[in-house]
């Protein structure tokens, strides 16, 4: 029995089929690659590339998007602190339950708070949080631009905008930092094989 948050009389139900049956079954092991980085970096192409090329490679992954679980799970929260530090908490929780399920699940949300990344790698063994920081310049996202969101913060329409007038904090020990090669950014596929080689040598994409 137990008392945790604010539930009380709760207990913890072990089944018998474990993670570790499951990452047999799936011949991989079960992990999360968390992508931070500024708005426009790049996250949502590196996602989507590297879950395309797992896919190919016979691997099982899933993207939880920051965009799209505002869609959803995170529909109620906004970009105040306080509801960036929630919805990173919530979907440090969700990525630990995909990767006790065995997959690679890949996380991709600008989270700009450095406690707030600690937080959900705190959550699994260490080597199991993989952190890639898209370490790209403010100038070249703002440049990219795609939704218009930095022309609108800019100009003032939209408060609390990070790199603009809400705060990016690098991460200072990241497993991965993916950056431009003499002014040139990366293809989406050269980004998506940085990481995967990253999970090759660790053993993450074949049973124990
Ligand atoms: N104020 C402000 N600051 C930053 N981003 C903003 C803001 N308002 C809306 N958006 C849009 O929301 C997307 C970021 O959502 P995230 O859940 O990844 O943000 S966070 O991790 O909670 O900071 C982000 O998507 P990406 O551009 O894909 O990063 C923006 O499109
Ligand atoms: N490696 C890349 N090379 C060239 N353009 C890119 C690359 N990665 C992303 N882009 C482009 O930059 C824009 C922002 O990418 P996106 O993945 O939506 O970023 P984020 O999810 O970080 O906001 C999109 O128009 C996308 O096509």
């Amino acid at each position: 029995m137990a008392t945790l948050g604010n539930s009380t009389n709760i207990f913890w139900h072990e089944c018998p089929v474990g993670k570790v049956d499951r990452q047999k079954l799936l011949n991989q092991q079960g992990c999360v690659v968390w992508i931070t980085g500024l708005s426009g970096s790049g996250k949502s192409t590196l996602a989507c590339s590297l879950g395309r090329e797992l896919h190919s490679r016979g691997n099982l992954s899933y993207v939880l998007d920051g965009d799209n679980l505002r869609h959803g799970l995170n529909k109620n929260l906004g970009f105040s602190p306080e509801d960036r530090t929630e919805n990173i908490r919530r979907v440090g929780e969700v990525a630990k339950l995909f990767a006790d399920a065995g997959l690679i699940c890949i996380a991709s949300l600008i989270s700009p708070y450095r406690k707030d990344r600690n937080a959900c790698r705190a959550l699994l063994p260490d080597a199991n949080f993989v952190e890639v920081f898209l370490n790209m310049p403010l100038e070249l996202c703002e440049g990219r631009d795609p939704k218009g969101l930095y022309k609108l913060a800019r100009a003032g329409k939209i408060k609390g905008f990070t790199g603009i007038d809400d705060p990016y904090e690098p991460p200072l020990n990241c497993e991965i930092e993916i950056k431009q090669k003499d002014g040139v950014c990366p293809t989406p596929n050269e980004m998506a094989g940085q990481v995967v080689s990253y999970l090759e040598d660790k053993g993450f994409l074949h049973a124990q």
